[in-house]
């Protein structure tokens, strides 16, 4: 499914996972990770563990938007230190606060960004941008302020503005949680058709169904790795008995993954 025209041809050097090698990332006075290495490779690949185990920090490291402390992260053959500028046209990103992404007054503004900064001229992309927008429900959204949207709304609009720039590595962090569930479920689907890389943090472990690897992170470390009925299922036996170690005479609801208890 294509969204936009690619504003300007695609780099070869884009091409081929993403690696990370030996990554050290301390914020503040904590250490996040300390020697990671990975190679994420697969079309889609979920990021679960608790507040603080590091998913938003990895998805920035592949963004480029955080530079390791040691190590190297690249995107195909462009390192995020040596190639931040050109990762833009690579890879996109959905932050999980909409307020930390969103730049311009008005939504056709902010959705034809990526085009334009990629070399479309301005009235293509604007023409494009409503497109888009009619696409997905949002007919006539263009000349609204952004500010007078509700989150739900911001978080389509972040949405869209990612995917318009048409990257080949879609990174999204929590992109869902304030999308009602009819606009939810229509981008779920669309996620799935989407002829890109798509790398998904979300404490919604529905999402990650028709995924092929899910990425289980507990404390800047890999806990478990693998198809998502797999660690989805540990993830939430490890949720569970520590729920119940805090509060013993907890009634848990029943449920969830894998048969986990
Ligand atoms: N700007 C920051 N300054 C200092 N420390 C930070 C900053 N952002 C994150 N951290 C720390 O880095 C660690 C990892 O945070 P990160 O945001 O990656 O977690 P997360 O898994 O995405 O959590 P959540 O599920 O709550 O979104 C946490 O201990 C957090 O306190």
């Amino acid at each position: 499914m294509t969204f936009f025209r690619r504003a300007v041809p695609r780099a070869p050097a884009d091409a081929g996972p993403v690696r990370l090698s030996g990554v050290e990332v301390t914020r503040g006075a904590r250490t996040v990770f300390a020697g990671l290495t990975l190679t994420l490779a697969e079309r889609r690949i979920g990021l679960v563990g608790d507040n603080g185990s590091g998913k938003s920090t990895l998805l920035r490291l592949i963004n480029g938007l955080l530079l390791p402390d040691a190590g190297t992260v690249t995107v195909g053959a462009l390192d995020t230190r040596a190639d931040r500028r050109k990762l833009p046209a690579s890879v996109g990103f959905v932050f999980q606060n909409v307020d930390h992404q969103i730049i311009f007054p008005s939504v056709l503004e902010e959705i034809a960004f990526g085009p334009i900064a990629q070399g479309m001229p301005k009235a293509e992309a604007n023409a494009a941008a409503d497109h888009l927008l009619a696409r997905h429900g949002c007919a006539g959204w263009g000349e609204r302020a952004v500010a007078d949207l509700s989150e739900g709304q911001k978080q389509l609009v972040c949405i869209l503005a990612a995917l318009a720039a048409g990257p080949r590595i879609l990174l999204l962090d929590e992109p869902f949680s304030s999308l009602d569930l009819a606009t939810r479920l229509a981008f779920a689907a669309r996620l799935a058709a989407l002829d890109l890389q798509v790398i998904m943090a979300s404490h919604d472990l529905h999402l990650f169904d028709g995924f092929d690897r899910v990425l289980w992170l507990k404390g800047g470390c890999i806990a478990a790795d693998g198809p998502p009925a797999h660690v989805l299922a540990l993830y939430e036996a490890d949720a569970r008995a520590r729920a119940r170690a805090a509060d013993p005479g907890i009634a848990m609801p029943a449920g969830g993954w894998g048969g986990a208890s």
